[in-house]
C-alpha cells in the first residue's frame, strides 16, 4: 500500500427515479481509496453497496443516475492531455481528473484498462456459446487495440508496437485475435490457477465448476492489467473452500500486480481477512470508516457493533454474526426522515439523532469517521429516546424480535445450513486476521 489517493469520491448521490418515487440509493458518500489497497464495503442487503460500485465505474442504468458528487481518480497523463485541450480545474487539478467530467468517449476508454469488475455471477459475463479461452482472448485483444490506438487516452500505448497496431485495425471482426492474444489468455488462465489451461481454454463456459468460471471471470477481468478491479461480492455464491481460495486468489493476484481493490461484501469475516480499510454502510450512507483496527476494534456507531455483533475483535473471532433486530429502511425519498437513518433500530438512540448526523471523526486512524453522535457524546438515560418512540411516530412499526435472512442480509439467524452463515464462521475460524 502505498498511502497515495487513487480514487477520492466525494459527495456521491445516485437515485433511482422509479413509479413508486426516488430511491436515494447512495447519499451523500465521501471514500478515499489508496493505490495498491484492498478497500472493503460492508453493509446488509440494499444499503447501496452494489450502486456505490457502479457509480464508481460508470454503469448505473436508467431509471438511476448518479445526481451530485465528484469522483476523483489519480491519472496524470489523461491530466496532461485534458489540460492540453483546455480543460479548467473542474475537470482536473493536474494530477486528478473528475470522471464524471470525462466525455462517453473518454469514460468507456477506461473501463477494462483502468477499471475492471468481477461479479457474484460469473455466467453473466460470459457468452455460453463460444470457448471461455476464446472470450479472454478477445478481451485482450480489445485492451491490445485500444492502447495501440493512438487516439486513445492510454499512455500504456508504447507498449505496443506499430505492427500489433496495423494488425489489430486492419482486421476487421472478431477472426482478428491473434495468436499473441490467444496466448496470453492461456496465461491469464493459469495465472488464476485453473490446470491444463491449454486444453480448459478450449471448453465452454457450462464445461466450467463454478469455482473455475469465477477464476476465468477474474482472468478476463485481468486481461486488460486493470489498476482498479471492483470485486462486488465475488464469493458469496460459492461453497467455503472455494470460497476461501477464490478470497486467496485475490490477495495473491493483488500482492503480485499491486493492484487496487474495492471488495464489496455483506460478510465481515471476508473484510477482515481480505481489507486494508473499510466502510460501513447503511441507507446509501458511510456510516463508519476506518482501517480494519478502527472498525473492528474501536467501532462507534451501533450499527457497526450491531454488525459485530458477538465478534468483540479480530484476536477472538470465534463468535458468531448477529443479525441486527428491525428492517433496512426504505430508500424512497419521501419515506426518509430527516433524523439518522438507523435511530429507528438503535439501542441508544437519543435526542440528538433526530437531526441528520454528520461525518465526525474519531479516535484512531486519520481516516476513522463516523456518522453518529457518539462521536461527541456520551449516551445518558436521560437523553434516551423512549421506547417505542418510532412506533408512535408511525415509523419502523414492523420492527420485530426475529429479522429475516432477507431483511438483515448478515450473519443469518439460528438455523445453521445457510450459505451466509457458514461462510461467516469459516471464514472466522479460520484466522479472521488482517494481513
Ligand atoms: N434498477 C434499480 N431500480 C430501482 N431501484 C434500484 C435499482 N437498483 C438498485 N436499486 C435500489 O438501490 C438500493 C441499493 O441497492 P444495492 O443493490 O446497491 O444494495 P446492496 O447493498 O448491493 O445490496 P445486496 O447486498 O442485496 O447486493 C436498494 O434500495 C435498491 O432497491
Ligand atoms: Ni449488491
Amino acid at each position: 500500500m502505498s498511502d497515495e489517493e487513487l480514487l477520492r469520491i466525494e459527495g456521491l448521490c445516485t437515485r433511482f427515479f422509479t413509479e413508486n418515487g426516488q430511491v436515494n440509493a447512495v447519499e451523500n458518500l465521501d471514500l478515499t481509496i489508496d493505490e495498491g489497497e484492498v478497500m472493503g464495503i460492508v453493509g446488509e442487503s440494499g444499503s447501496g453497496k452494489s450502486v456505490t460500485a457502479l457509480s464508481l465505474i460508470d454503469l448505473v442504468e436508467s431509471p438511476g443516475r448518479i445526481t451530485d458528487g465528484r469522483i476523483w481518480f489519480r491519472a496524470p497523463d489523461i491530466a496532461d492531455e485534458l489540460i492540453e485541450s483546455g480543460a479548467d480545474d473542474e475537470v482536473t487539478d493536474g494530477d486528478f481528473v473528475d470522471l464524471r467530467k470525462l466525455s462517453e468517449e473518454q469514460r468507456r476508454s477506461l473501463r477494462g484498462s483502468r477499471f475492471s469488475t468481477i461479479f457474484q455471477d460469473p455466467m453473466s459475463s460470459f457468452n455460453p456459446s463460444i470457448t471461455v479461452g476464446e472470450q479472454i482472448a478477445e478481451a485482450v485483444e480489445v485492451q491490445r487495440r485500444a492502447r495501440a490506438n493512438p487516439r486513445s487516452l492510454d499512455a500504456k500505448a508504447q507498449r505496443y508496437g506499430l505492427g500489433d497496431y496495423v494488425l489489430s485495425t486492419v482486421l476487421p471482426s472478431k477472426k482478428y485475435v491473434t495468436g499473441a492474444s490467444r496466448d496470453r489468455a492461456v496465461e491469464l488462465l493459469e495465472l488464476v490457477g485453473i490446470p491444463d489451461p491449454v486444453e480448459r481454454a478450449d471448453e465452454y463456459p457450462h464445461e466450467y465448476s463454478g469455482g473455475m468460471l469465477q477464476r476465468a471471470m477474474i482472468a478476463q477481468a485481468l486481461a486488460g492489467e486493470p489498476e482498479v478491479l471492483v470485486a462486488d461480492e465475488p464469493t458469496t455464491a460459492l461453497d467455503v473452500t472455494i470460497q476461501a481460495q477464490i478470497l486467496d486468489l485475490l490477495s495473491k493476484l493483488q500482492a503480485e500486480t499491486g493492484m487496487t481493490i474495492l471488495l464489496i461484501t455483506h460478510n465481515l469475516g471476508v473484510i477482515a481477512r481480505m481489507c486494508d480499510r473499510v466502510g460501513v454502510m447503511y441507507a446509501g450512507e458511510i456510516v463508519e470508516r476506518g482501517t480494519l483496527e478502527d472498525v473492528f476494534d474501536h467501532p462507534v456507531h451501533p450499527y457497526t457493533r450491531g454488525l459485530l455483533g458477538s465478534v468483540p475483535d479480530l484476536e477472538g473471532a470465534g463468535g458468531r454474526l448477529q443479525p441486527i433486530p428491525g428492517n433496512v429502511p426504505s430508500l424512497l425519498d419521501h419515506e426518509m426522515p430527516d433524523r439518522c437513518y438507523f435511530a429507528d433500530r438503535c439501542p441508544k438512540a437519543m435526542d440528538e439523532c433526530l437531526e441528520h448526523p454528520p461525518a465526525f471523526d474519531v479516535e484512531g486512524s486519520e481516516y476513522h469517521t463516523t456518522k453518529c453522535y457518539l462521536a461527541t457524546t456520551e449516551y445518558t438515560e436521560e437523553k434516551a429516546l423512549p421506547d417505542g418512540y418510532f412506533d408512535e411516530a408511525g415509523r419502523a412499526a414492523d420492527v420485530g424480535e426475529e429479522p429475516s435472512e432477507t431483511e438483515t442480509g448478515i450473519g443469518t439467524g439460528t438455523d445453521s445450513e445457510t450459505e451466509t452463515e457458514t461462510e461467516a464462521d469459516s471464514v472466522q475460524s479460520d484466522g479472521g486476521e488482517p494481513r
